[in-house]
C-alpha cells in the first residue's frame, strides 16, 4: 500500500492501465444493447441498399435527353418494382424506397414535372412533361444496390460501444440479438451512522443519505448491473463483511463515506483485512481520501473504490476516477474510458494558489460576439466539497493546476459533468 498522495493524472494513467476488460461475454437482445460493447466482429449479411431504388417521391423515367415520357406503372415502397420494364419515353410514377423498374435512366422529382389533366385507372397523370430550364443528371436520385454497404464485409468490429444508431443499423441488417461483454456487476454502498434514507423522518444529528442513490442512478444509466448494498454502520466487523459478502458477486463495489482519518472512518482497514488497499489519497481538492483497491476471489476480481463521503468529493471523485476504471472493465479502451474534456477560457481570476490540483465547478458557455467558437468557465458560488447544490448549477469541471494562479483569459482544461455537454 503507498501512503503518498498521487497526482490525479498518475492515478488515472494507473487506473486505466491495471483495469482491464472482463472476459464474459453474453448476447442481448437489440432494445437492452444501449451502452454495451461488442465483443466480436459482425458481419453485414444484407447489400444496404439490397436494390436500386427511389431518393425521391417523383418519376422514374427512361430517356435523359428527352423532356416528355409516357406514364406506365406506379410503384410505391413495398412493391416489387424491380421486375418491371421502361423503354425509352417511358416513366414510372415513383416513391422514396420504392425498387426502380428495369431501363431507369434517372428519377425526376415530382416537382420538377407538369403532367396533363387525363388519368390513367390508377387516377396517376398519363403524360408528363419536365419545366423549362431543367435539366436531368445521368441516374440521378437513384440509390444504387449495395451502395452503402456489401453483404460479406464487416458492418461493426469487436469492442466497439453500441449507441442507438448501432442498434438501428444491426437491426437493418435483420439482427435480433448481438454478442456484447457481459454487463459489470456493481454493488454500491453508503456509510456512515448519521445516514438515513429519504423518506424516513430525522433524528438529531442525522441527515438524508444522497450519495448512495445518486451513483446507483448514474450506474444504471450508463448499464451497470448495480446492487443496492444499504448503508454500511460505522464499525469494522459489519463493514468487513458486507465487503467481502458483495465481493463475492460483484464486479466491483462503490462506496461513499468513512476513508478520512478519524476513528470512525473503518472502509480502508476492512479492505485491508479483507483484501488489498492500492491506493489511498490523492493529491486533489475536492476528494483527497480517494481510495481503491481490489478483493480477490477464486474466479474473478473484485475492483474497490472508496469515495470520501463529502457528495461532491463523491461525485467529482467518481466521475474522474472510479468510472473511468469501471469503463475499462466493461471493454472500453483506455482511450475512450478516460473522462470527456474541452478546453476554454477562464472568465475569473484567482490570485490564491491552492496546493492540490483543484476541479473546480463551473458553468462553461460559448462565447459570443468577439470570439465566437471559443468556451469559456466561470465557477459557481457553492465551492464546498458538501455543497451539491453547486454540481447541480455548474456543468463541468475546470481543473486548476497546482499554484496556478488564473487570470481572466487563461486556457484551462474542461470536463462535462456526467461526460455531457
Ligand atoms: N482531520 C482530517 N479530517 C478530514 C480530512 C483530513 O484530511 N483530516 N479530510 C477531509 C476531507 S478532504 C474529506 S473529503 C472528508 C471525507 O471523509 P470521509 O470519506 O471519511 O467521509 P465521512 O467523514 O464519512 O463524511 C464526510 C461528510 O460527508 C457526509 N456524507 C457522508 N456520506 C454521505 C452520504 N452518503 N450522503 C450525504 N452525505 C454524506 C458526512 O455526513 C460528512 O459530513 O473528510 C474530511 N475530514
Ligand atoms: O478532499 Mo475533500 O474532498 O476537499 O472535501
Amino acid at each position: 500500500m503507498a501512503n503518498d498522495l498521487l497526482d490525479y493524472h498518475d492515478a488515472l494513467h494507473t487506473l486505466l492501465e491495471t483495469h482491464t476488460p472482463l472476459q464474459r461475454h453474453e448476447d442481448v437482445a437489440l432494445a437492452a444493447l444501449n451502452h454495451r460493447m461488442l465483443a466480436q466482429d459482425v458481419a453485414v449479411q444484407h447489400n444496404v441498399p439490397e436494390f436500386d431504388n427511389s431518393a425521391m417521391d417523383g418519376y422514374a423515367i427512361n430517356g435523359n435527353a428527352l423532356t416528355q415520357w409516357h406514364v406506365v406503372h406506379r410503384i410505391a415502397a413495398g412493391d416489387a418494382g424491380a421486375s418491371l420494364t421502361l423503354q425509352p419515353g417511358q416513366a414510372a410514377r415513383i416513391f422514396t424506397g420504392a425498387p426502380v423498374p428495369q431501363g431507369t435512366t434517372a428519377v425526376v422529382m415530382q416537382e420538377k414535372v407538369t403532367h396533363n389533366d387525363a388519368a390513367d385507372t390508377n387516377g396517376g397523370p398519363t403524360h408528363i412533361h419536365l419545366q423549362a430550364g431543367e435539366t436531368i443528371q445521368d441516374g440521378q436520385h437513384i440509390r444504387r444496390r449495395a451502395e452503402e454497404l456489401r453483404a460479406g464485409d464487416v458492418l461493426l468490429t469487436a469492442d466497439q460501444r453500441i449507441t442507438p444508431a448501432t442498434i438501428g443499423l444491426l437491426a437493418g441488417q435483420g439482427y435480433t440479438h448481438a454478442c456484447v461483454h457481459a454487463q459489470v456487476r456493481v454493488t454500491v454502498f453508503s456509510s456512515g451512522n448519521e445516514l438515513v434514507p429519504p423518506g424516513q423522518p430525522l433524528g438529531p444529528g442525522q441527515i438524508y443519505d444522497s450519495n448512495r442513490i445518486m451513483l446507483i442512478a448514474w450506474l444504471q444509466s450508463l448499464g451497470y448491473a448495480v446492487t443496492d448494498g444499504g448503508n454500511l454502520p460505522d464499525q469494522l466487523a459489519p463493514t468487513r463483511e458486507a465487503l467481502a459478502r458483495a465481493a463475492g458477486e460483484s464486479d466491483a463495489i462503490v462506496c461513499s463515506g468513512g476513508v478520512s482519518v478519524g476513528e470512525e472512518d473503518h472502509l480502508k482497514n476492512a479492505l485491508t483485512e479483507v483484501g488489498e488497499l492500492i491506493q489511498w489519497r490523492l493529491f486533489i481538492k475536492p476528494g483527497k481520501p480517494f481510495t481503491w483497491g481490489r478483493i480477490d476471489r477464486p474466479d474473478h476480481t473484485c475492483r474497490v473504490f472508496m469515495l470520501p463521503g463529502n457528495p461532491v468529493s463523491s461525485l467529482v471523485t467518481f466521475q474522474q476516477l472510479a468510472l473511468p476504471a469501471m469503463q475499462r472493465l466493461t471493454g472500453l479502451s483506455a482511450e475512450g474510458a478516460r473522462p470527456m474534456q474541452w478546453k476554454a477560457q477562464a472568465a475569473f481570476t484567482r490570485n490564491k494558489p491552492e496546493p492540490r490540483r483543484e476541479f473546480v465547478r463551473v458553468t462553461l458557455t460559448p462565447n459570443r460576439g468577439d470570439s465566437p467558437g471559443q468556451w469559456h468557465v466561470r465557477p459557481v458560488a457553492q465551492q464546498g466539497s458538501n455543497m451539491l447544490s453547486g454540481a447541480v448549477h455548474a456543468n463541468a469541471l475546470a481543473e486548476v493546476p497546482p499554484g496556478m494562479l488564473v487570470q481572466e483569459g487563461d486556457t484551462l482544461t474542461v470536463y462535462p459533468l456526467f461526460n455531457q455537454i
